[in-house]
């Protein structure tokens, strides 16, 4: 079964209606689309055709950039699934940062990706700060004027994804990446035409949110979750691989900043409702997420609600 999310045209100004259908998007999934980002297919293709070319590099040379190494940037096999390998692009110099994986990677800097990092990373972090716009101003009157503040400190980094099937995909479904929340405050996702990406309903069933041409999945994360007093869902999602062959995908995660303290305004918590989540300190879940065994990734069963939550 598939989910038909709404979608936004992010180049237009919104209008009340479109406020209020992000609002249920936001509420029903944590999940929707939008459309007219300024991603180009070009850049989109070129992303695609430059990463697959260091996903082929062997792997003792992959771990270079792994995580025994200096730089970190590359998760290889086996850490969050058997099929799944990412590279990090940090931004706001993603430029820097590309380039410091591809000195590593192959002993020399690559500009055309970097650039291309650059530029694709830079428009990610304009079209996050539209979106989070839209996103605060769905949970009350003149929220984006009052609160947009708390998130100028945001930054964001980039995770390009390569998922490589199994040699033979039966009729079960293999999960290329687990069900996992983001620890974002909004995840910008670029999927390519192959399909995977799935949410799992309140009523614990996995829909599949098929790939549409020219726009972009957009998720809540725990972030947003707690500032919203968990209005907002940060749903699981998952990647199955169904056919064989490989899956491409570039995610954006707009986080604040380790420092912030998380903490839902009084007007969002709006009156007489319980407060649903502690204060805590962004860092602090980002370590208990990446440190603790429970809380790791791929594993769901302990996100935000359990690190923070008052319903204990
Ligand atoms: O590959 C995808 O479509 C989604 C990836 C994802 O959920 C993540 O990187 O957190
Ligand atoms: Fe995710």
């Amino acid at each position: 079964m598939s989910v038909e999310l709404p979608v936004f045209d992010i180049s237009q100004p919104f209008n009340s209606s479109s406020i209020s259908s992000l609002s249920v998007a936001c509420r029903e999934w944590g999940f929707f689309h939008i459309t007219n980002h300024g991603i180009s297919k070009d850049l989109s293709r070129k992303l695609h055709s430059c990463a697959s070319q260091i996903f082929n590099l062997p792997s003792e040379v992959k771990h270079k950039a792994g995580p025994l190494s200096d730089v970190k940037t590359y998760t290889p096999h086996f850490i969050a699934s058997p099929f799944y390998e990412s590279l990090r692009v940090a931004g706001p110099d993603f430029f820097a940062s590309a380039q410091s994986s591809s000195q590593a990677l192959l002993n020399q800097s690559n500009s055309e990706f970097s650039d291309m990092l650059q530029e694709y990373g830079s428009k990610m972090t304009q079209l996050s700060k539209t979106i989070l716009e839209m996103v605060i101003k769905c949970q009350g009157n003149d929220f984006e004027i009052k609160y947009l503040s708390e998130f100028k400190n945001c930054h964001g980094y980039l995770r390009i994804n390569n998922y490589s099937p199994p040699e033979c995909i039966d009729d079960q479904e293999t999960e290329g990446l687990g069900m996992h929340t983001d620890m974002s405050c909004i995840t910008i996702v670029y999927q390519d035409d192959i399909g995977g990406l799935q949410v799992r309903s309140k009523e614990g069933k996995w829909m599949d949110i098929n790939p549409h041409e020219n726009t972009l999945v957009v998720n809540i994360g725990d972030l947003m979750q707690a500032w919203s007093n968990g209005k907002f869902r940060s749903s699981e999602h998952r990647v199955v691989l169904r056919k064989n062959v490989n899956r491409f995908s570039v995610a954006f995660f707009w986080c604040f900043e380790d420092e912030k303290v998380v903490f839902a305004p009084e007007e969002v918590v709006g009156e007489g409702n319980l407060r649903v989540y502690k204060p805590f300190v962004c860092g602090e879940y980002v370590k208990f997420r990446e440190n603790s065994e429970e809380g790791k990734f791929e594993k769901v069963g302990f996100t935000v609600k359990q690190f923070a939550g008052t319903e204990m």
